[in-house]
């Protein structure tokens, strides 16, 4: 699929997702560029039927972005519920257990979807695979980050600390450094989880096992609905 007809499919997937959304719901508001046309869609829909709608945005830029559409948000902490996230993937497999963090915000992520009553991720058809095998986002803390990094490439994960686009590494919006893991396929994502959620230094891996309810994929003909919990 070239760019421009996956840009495509991201734009109606992303107003496809805000036909969910209801009056007075806390919202979720993932981060990446298919949650940027989540975002525009829902702002649309906030002024043309003046829907009571607050966000909880998951990333700096997510929160800046919905704020200038006008769109009123506050922090997790600041909500007594998520009523439902929508939120972008970069792989999906046919257990619905995907990967995030792609854009480096799968540890704010994560902690809005595991408070939020219901999940639902929005994705392209490419993104389905049968099994996983996109670099694995670890945010870590910068300090013995080096130590980790060698750890992880003994441990045989293919480990390169990720780039930021002006030279150096590139720091999150929580001030740590995001490690990729290029494993070549992820078997078996519940004891890779648990391996390194026991790990010191690593603050949350991309993998979300068992989070997700609904995904909408978006095909060239159109949406499609799936229940996955
Ligand atoms: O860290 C970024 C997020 O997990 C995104 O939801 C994910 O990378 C998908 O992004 P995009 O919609 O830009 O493909």
């Amino acid at each position: 699929m070239n760019s421009a007809d996956q840009r495509e499919l991201k734009k109606h997937v992303g107003k496809e997702a805000v036909k969910h959304v209801k009056d007075g719901m806390v919202l979720g508001l993932g981060s990446g560029t298919t949650i940027k046309y989540m975002v525009d869609a829902l702002s649309e829909r906030i002024k043309n039927e003046g829907l009571d709608i607050i966000g909880v945005p998951t990333s700096n830029k997510t929160k800046r972005y919905a704020e200038s559409l006008g769109i009123t948000t506050k922090d997790v902490d600041k909500v007594d519920h998520i009523d439902l996230t929508i939120d972008g993937a970069d792989q999906i497999d046919k257990n619905f257990q995907g990967i995030k963090g792609g854009g480096a915000a799968h540890l704010m992520e994560k902690i809005v979807a595991i408070n939020s009553d219901r999940n639902m991720w929005i994705v392209d058809e490419s993104k389905m695979v049968k099994k996983l095998n996109y670099p694995l986002p670890l945010e870590v803390i910068p300090y013995g980050s080096g130590q980790l990094y060698r750890r992880l490439n003994r441990m045989g994960l293919h480990p390169k600390f990720r780039q930021s686009g002006h030279g150096g590494k590139l720091t999150t919006d929580s001030g740590d450094y995001i490690i990729d893991l290029g494993l070549p396929e992820i078997t078996t994502p519940v004891q890779l989880g648990e391996k390194l959620d026991s790990m010191t230094g690593i603050v949350e891996h991309g993998l979300f096992l068992n989070i997700v309810n609904t995904i909408i994929v978006e095909h060239a003909d159109g949406p499609e609905t799936i229940e996955a919990r």
